[in-house]
């Protein structure tokens, strides 16, 4: 396959300042991600995302991160924030999932039974969901760990767009990309110095180890 006409999407997860989000989106970011999962050291409140969302240059997208966060939590975001995709990382259902209005995206936790479907069986389970995230964390703990999992391990023949997660960063994004061809990449500490606060360097060699990727001629 050649991947010269491919792009593979950018999400930057986790961003607590303004200034981070407008030198992420300068640098080519495709979408900024906000996280309201309720033990993340990277939580903010709504109307600090909301002050963030206003730094987001034109066409790029706001996320909103929840995981097992109450119905009226997600409400709240959704009315202050206007989030164009959100991304759910605990045990929520279809049902509860789709229940805002607006796309999703379902994690699945590697670490779970879950991971271990036929992908029809994950099809079956968020039949809404505009698309699937893999990421390493397992039953109890958080994503935004910095952990890698095995990626020959992504079931095979899923049929709707799958985002990579888990560990990635500058040094092995390129291998990630050409190993799982991937719809899009999410990266939280990968791209930080400390957890919230993002480093321009490294969105910087992210990013360009990603358009590396996208240029490389598959055999
Ligand atoms: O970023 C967080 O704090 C977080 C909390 C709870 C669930 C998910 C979270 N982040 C997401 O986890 C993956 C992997 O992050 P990392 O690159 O390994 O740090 C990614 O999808 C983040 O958006």
């Amino acid at each position: 396959m050649n991947k010269t006409l491919f792009r593979t999407r950018i999400k930057f997860c986790g961003f607590t300042r303004p200034g981070d989000v407008r030198l992420a989106c300068e640098l080519g970011a495709d979408a900024i991600g906000f996280v309201f999962a309720p033990e993340s050291p990277r939580r903010v409140a709504p109307e600090e995302a909301r002050a963030m969302r206003h730094a987001l240059a034109p066409l790029v997208d706001a996320v909103a991160l929840f995981m097992d966060n109450p119905v009226d939590e997600v409400r709240e975001v959704v009315k202050q924030v206007r989030p164009s995709l959100l991304q759910f990382h605990g045990s929520e259902d279809d049902a509860f999932c789709r229940g805002f209005g607006v796309p999703y995206v379902k994690a699945i936790p590697m670490g779970t039974e879950l991971a271990e479907q036929h992908p029809a069986n994950i099809h079956m389970r968020y039949p809404s969901a505009a698309g699937f995230l893999f990421d390493s964390h397992s039953v109890g703990t958080q994503g935004g760990s910095g952990e890698v999992f095995d990626w020959s391990r992504i079931p095979a023949g899923v049929q709707k767009p799958f985002m990579l997660a888990g560990g990635l960063h500058a040094g092995n994004i390129f291998d990630a990309i050409i190993g799982t061809l991937p719809w899009g990449v999410d990266v939280s500490s990968g791209i930080e110095s400390e957890p919230g606060l993002k480093d321009g360097e490294k969105m910087r060699r992210f990013v360009e180890e990603v358009r590396r990727a996208d240029c490389h001629q598959l055999e």
